[in-house]
């Protein structure tokens, strides 16, 4: 696993004109939520542009990368994707929670109960020292299943409020249902801009310390692309661009 320090490395001389690579900002966004509400489906559709066709327990954590452009600053966005099953989670708890930049809150909306074990995450987040200054988002994923629907947008919206968290209704497996009026109003990709406007929010905060040479990337994508393509959810931050 990368340990995310706080090191900078410059590769090569500084001498004559070579010039060190531009860094890139890492913003560390920690995913969690009930085991099988969809983290990892809604970290791979960000990063991987696809559902996955196959998923299984995650174990620990996984993590995944994109670089994205946001005002012509290239930034890694970095999605942990935490195991929801509490014996794959202990051992790795604590890296968890290191250096985080923002966390999304996920339950599955065919799931009441795994929107009722939402304060009890709030509360690992607490007891593992996360300021309230760290944004956090809350998702409700599987919208597309609108039979099976368990937790409503009014009941979901509450909870937001109480925490001061924006709320999003989305589904990883099919984030541009135009005709689901709970999946992202008409958006063409509301995974996209969640996760997007979890990155304005905080490229429009104070500089971040992690950072690192431009390198390996899974792909750039063009913000101005994206927020075209729809960018708010049920609530944000106000971002302009959003
Ligand atoms: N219909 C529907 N199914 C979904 C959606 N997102 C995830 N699933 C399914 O839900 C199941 C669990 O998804 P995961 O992404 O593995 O859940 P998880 O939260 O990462 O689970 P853990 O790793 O155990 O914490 C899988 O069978 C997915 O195919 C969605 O938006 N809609």
């Amino acid at each position: 696993m990368a340990e995310l320090g706080a090191t900078v490395e410059f590769p090569g001389s500084l001498t004559g004109s070579t010039l060190p690579p531009p860094r890139t900002r890492i913003f560390k966004i920690i995913v969690i939520g009930d085991s099988g509400v969809g983290k990892t489906c809604l970290t791979y559709r960000f990063c991987a542009g696809k559902f996955p066709e196959k998923t299984e327990a995650t174990i620990g954590v996984d993590f995944r990368e994109r670089l994205v452009e946001i005002e012509s600053e290239k930034i890694k966005i970095q999605l942990w994707d935490t195991a929801g099953q509490e014996r794959f989670r202990k051992s790795m708890v604590q890296h968890y929670y290191r250096n985080v930049h923002a966390v999304v809150f996920v339950y599955d909306v065919t799931n009441a109960a795994s929107f009722h074990s939402l304060p009890a995450w709030i509360e690992e987040c607490k007891q593992h020292a996360l300021g309230t200054e760290v944004p956090r988002i809350l998702v409700g994923n599987k919208c597309d299943l609108q039979d099976s629907i368990q937790v409503s947008t009014d009941v979901a919206q509450q909870f937001a409020d109480v925490h001061s968290m924006p709320l999003f209704e989305t589904s990883a497996k099919n984030p541009n249902n135009n005709d689901n009026e709970r999946c992202g109003r008409g958006n063409n990709d509301h995974v996209e801009a969640i996760f997007m406007t979890v990155a304005h929010k905080l490229k429009s905060q104070k500089p971040l310390v992690l950072s690192q040479p431009l390198e390996g990337s899974r792909g750039t994508i063009n913000l101005s692309r994206s927020m075209n393509n729809g960018g708010g959810g049920t609530r944000s931050w106000g971002c302009s661009s959003c």
